[in-house]
């Protein structure tokens, strides 16, 4: 059916209307019906939150988080504990992060405003490496995976607290909030903010919740990472396909993803889990990323996953423009590993793609730099140390 984009229909002045006169769906709308007791997600995206399978104490970071449906999702199965930070760089969708969060009662979540590709900080040791960074990978590559793009200089004086304005368990919190160039934030605080959204403006007419700007996290931080990415959303049903996306469109998406991806990797520990979501059928923003991934960071495997509901990932690879453009997929392994819904399958779902990495240690010796010479350097991503 011929038809125009969501906001087409509300601005054009003319094109076609199309009136829905048989529900996809037999459920009942759920608006507002039980406030702050349920929140309607569709069954890959609540997959997706089992699958990065949080345990309670853990710091887990969301990096695009809004309107919050996998942050809180996490923070239920942590029971409330722990720390999720949840980051999006829009103010207002920062702002429904904390109102759900606040209608859920959970206070483990730390919503800030920040663009997720500046979520590395930058700090003395990055800058000086910087020349280093851009031209070396794990592998002696040319890469921008190990680039920090413009973020605030800060000092490197944060190492003993993972996670701005959070102290982690053992490590005094006073220490902690006086090294953190940032505010610290008080479990109080986070109630404080959680009432406020509550009860909505008080007498003093004070607005709710503030949006914190974050300025970054040091590499290492979080024991898991979700990047549930911002995409050419071509799984999402029903939908009034407008043709908006082109090739050059596609492309780009999958370029703004593998940067994100490269933030994710600084920023989990070794160790640690890393989550890979969208909700497009486009496998050059699925499997070719995912190739990417394994092929870019030696360190990274993909994982099992559960629980198992979506399909396999595709396998192979595809090429246009006479071959001038090629995307590398997957091995038959891999894509066992990673859950792809097809919209069109039995699940009957939207479409979606989820890949978990397991994160091994990321020190690797650089035996050579790009003109073969041998460098005698602890490569950490992030940072170039002289030995
Ligand atoms: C797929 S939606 C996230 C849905 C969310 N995870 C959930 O389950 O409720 C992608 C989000 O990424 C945000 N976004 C896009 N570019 C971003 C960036 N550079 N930094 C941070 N957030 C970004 C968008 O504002 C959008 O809210």
């Amino acid at each position: 059916m011929a038809s125009m984009s969501r906001t087409g229909m509300f601005r054009a002045l003319k094109g076609i209307a199309v009136e829905m006169i048989q529900r996809v769906y037999k459920l009942p709308s759920f608006n507002n019906v039980l406030e702050g007791e349920i929140f309607l997600q569709n069954l890959p995206s609540i997959v997706t939150a089992h699958v990065v399978d949080p345990q309670e104490d853990e710091q887990i970071l969301d990096m695009c988080a809004a309107p919050g449906g996998k942050t809180t999702a996490i923070a239920m199965l942590m029971k409330d504990k722990g720390v999720v930070v949840a980051l999006d760089r829009s103010h207002n969708k920062v702002m429904d992060i904390k109102k759900l969060a606040a209608e859920m009662g959970l206070t483990c979540i730390q919503a800030y405003k920040l663009d997720a590709l500046k979520s590395v900080r930058r700090t003395q040791d990055t800058i000086k490496s910087d020349a280093h960074s851009e031209t070396l990978d794990t592998t002696g590559n040319v890469s921008i995976a190990s680039k920090i793009t413009n973020g605030d200089w800060v000092a490197d004086d944060t190492e003993n607290c993972k996670i701005e304005g959070f102290a982690p368990t053992g490590i005094n919190s006073d220490n902690c909030e006086n090294s953190i160039k940032g505010r610290y934030v008080s479990k109080a605080d986070i109630r404080k903010d959680a009432r406020r959204m509550r009860n909505g403006p008080g007498r003093s007419h004070s607005i709710g919740a503030r949006v914190e700007n974050s300025k970054g996290f040091m590499p290492n931080s979080f024991d898991r990472v979700l990047l549930d990415a911002p995409c050419s959303a071509l799984g999402l049903r029903p939908r009034l396909f407008a043709a908006e996306e082109t090739i050059e469109s596609l492309q780009h998406d999958a370029k703004y993803q593998r940067k994100m991806f490269d933030q994710a990797v600084q920023l989990v520990c070794p160790g640690g889990v890393i989550v890979y979501s969208t909700c497009t059928i486009n496998p050059g923003e699925n499997e070719a990323l995912v190739r990417y991934a394994l092929d870019t960071y030696k360190f990274l495997s993909l994982a099992p996953q559960k629980p198992r509901v979506g399909g396999p990932g595709l396998v192979g690879h595809c090429e246009l423009f006479d071959g001038k453009y090629m995307e590398k997929w997957l091995t038959k392994s891999e894509a066992e590993l990673v859950q792809r819904f097809d919209p069109s399958s039995s699940v009957d779902s939207i479409g979606f793609f989820i890949a978990k990495f397991n994160v091994g240690q990321k020190d690797v010796k650089v035996r050579n730099d790009l003109n073969g010479n041998k460098l005698n350097m602890n490569f950490t991503l992030g940072n170039v140390m002289m030995l």
